[in-house]
């Protein structure tokens, strides 16, 4: 456990201070503002209150509520519409599919291009990694050697997003001619004709489609579909639907050479895929989306080389995955926290963050700033399970408690690292646990190559 529970003495402290600074109109400008006008009222007494009464002129009556009511309205016009999740499917891959850590184990000892080295250092990142015996990869991957062919990436590709679609369309009962918008993800394999024409092609979706595919984007590219999708979906006529499909092929990992850092996403990664229905009808929706907040930091060398696709000193392609990768997830972690905070903290924790900025730059740069305790804006946390460290840093940068994290190890566990499809994962596994209730906020939080947080909350209303 990383937070340690607070005394009982401190505890009720900290919930009367909550209460008091949340409530803050409430509990002290509302009844102060009473008491003096009632105790004006009465020094004038009911005589001289009804004759300043009648002295009021009705264009002064007209204006003092006409204004604020008009002013309300035109706030109400100018918001942006409201999106909502229908619903999400997860893929389970099939049987075969299916990868024990003793048979990835018996296929790396025969691998010819393993070394005895590599052969070793993968395998005891195996140990460590936190995956099961349970998790999926291609068939094609567990041939010796892989194959890894074209059509083999797209037979992957279509195994994974089929099956969370027809899924999603069993779930919603929507037909697919209701489709108006689908924004799909995947970083590693980019095929012509794209993942949104395979989709079209398979369900004969309508021909004024919109469609968007995002590659190279890593994990987050799944918020960044979201937010995409959010976007066309405020354009288009009310009502309309939106597809959004995240997943990634295991293909990536087709590694064949002896560095360690590109060896590692085959320990990682495995195969999975999440597809999500949004809609601007609140009717049959269960979630509403919030926010979508994003930090880039991409600028920076450090950030933007920490996942990075190149060739070996042999000529071999892979994925880098750079030692700095967690450290970096921290710090970017840090600066987005800022910017949801700003957001979503109840004024408490935002006060007592202010205090210690304060603090430090006035007084003593060496005092410890104070880390806002995000549970109390949400009930549940989709951390993108990218590999054990990844879950550690943020449980440690957020203060988080072992049951916060729990849908993100378990999610790992299971079905290994789906990259941008991690979340509908999580989020399966907290609602199978029963977890959710009506108002419940959720905060899913992204790392993604080059350096990027991609936060995105969303709020049930099931
Ligand atoms: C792989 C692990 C499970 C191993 O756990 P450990 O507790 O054993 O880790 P550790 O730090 O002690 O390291 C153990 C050994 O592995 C080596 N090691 C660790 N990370 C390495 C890396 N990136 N490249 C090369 N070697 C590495 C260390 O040098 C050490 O070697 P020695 O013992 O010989 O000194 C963990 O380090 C982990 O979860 N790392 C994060 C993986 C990651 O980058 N995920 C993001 C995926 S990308 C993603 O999610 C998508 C996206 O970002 O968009």
């Amino acid at each position: 456990m990383v937070s340690s529970p607070l005394h009982p003495n401190k505890h009720l402290l900290k919930t009367l201070y909550q209460l008091l600074v949340n409530n803050f109109l409430a509990v002290v400008v509302v009844p102060a503002t009473a008491v003096g006008v009632l105790r004006k009222a009465a020094q004038l007494g009911p005589d001289e209150l009804l004759t300043r009464l009648h002295g009021l002129r009705q264009v002064h009556v007209f204006l003092a509520v006409f204004l604020p009511l008009a002013l309300a309205t035109l706030c109400l016009m100018r918001r942006p519409r409201s999106v909502y999740l229908v619903d999400y499917a997860c893929c389970r891959p099939r049987p075969n599919c299916r990868v024990s850590m003793g048979s990835f184990t018996e296929n790396a000892r025969n691998m010819p291009y393993l070394d005895d080295g590599s052969f070793r250092f993968l395998t005891r990142m195996l140990e460590r990694s936190s995956l099961g015996d349970q998790t999926y990869l291609h068939p094609s991957l567990h041939n010796i050697p892989p194959r890894c062919s074209l059509s083999d990436s797209r037979d992957e590709a279509e195994q994974v997003i089929f099956a969370a679609i027809d899924d999603l369309l069993a779930k919603t009962g929507i037909s697919p001619g209701a489709i108006d918008i689908i924004v799909t993800n995947c970083t590693a394999f980019n095929p012509t004709p794209s993942f949104t024409d395979m989709i079209i092609n398979k369900y004969k979706l309508r021909s004024d489609i919109r469609d968007a595919h995002i590659s190279g984007m890593g994990c987050s590219a799944g918020v960044i579909s979201m937010e995409v999708a959010r976007n066309l979906l405020r354009a288009a006529p009310r009502g309309a639907h939106a597809l959004v499909v995240s997943t990634e092929t295991t293909s990536l990992i087709n590694y064949t050479g002896k560095n360690r850092a590109m060896l590692l996403p085959a320990v990682l990664f495995r195969m999975g895929a999440g597809a999500v229905l949004l809609s601007t009808s609140k009717s049959t929706s269960r979630f509403r989306l919030t926010h979508v907040v994003r930090t880039l930091t991409a600028a920076q060398d450090r950030a933007y080389r920490c996942a990075y696709q190149e060739e070996d000193e042999e000529g071999q392609t892979g994925i880098n995955l750079s030692k700095d990768l967690v450290a970096i997830a921290g710090e970017t972690l840090k600066a987005n926290i800022v910017a949801i905070g700003s957001l979503v903290l109840p004024p408490s924790e935002k006060l007592l963050f202010a205090l210690s900025f304060v603090a430090r730059k006035v007084l003593n740069r060496k005092t410890k700033l104070y880390v806002p305790d995000f549970r109390t804006a949400f009930q549940h946390f989709c951390i993108h399970s990218g590999g054990r460290a990844v879950i550690d840093a943020v449980q440690t940068s957020l203060c988080l408690s072992d049951e916060d994290v729990e849908p993100s190890r378990m999610t790992l566990h299971r079905f290994g690292t789906t990259s941008s499809s991690s979340l509908w994962y999580e989020l399966a596994y907290i609602e199978a646990k029963r977890r959710t209730r009506k108002g419940d906020r959720e905060a899913c939080i992204y790392k993604k190559v080059s350096g990027s947080t991609t936060t995105f909350l969303i709020s049930i209303c099931e």
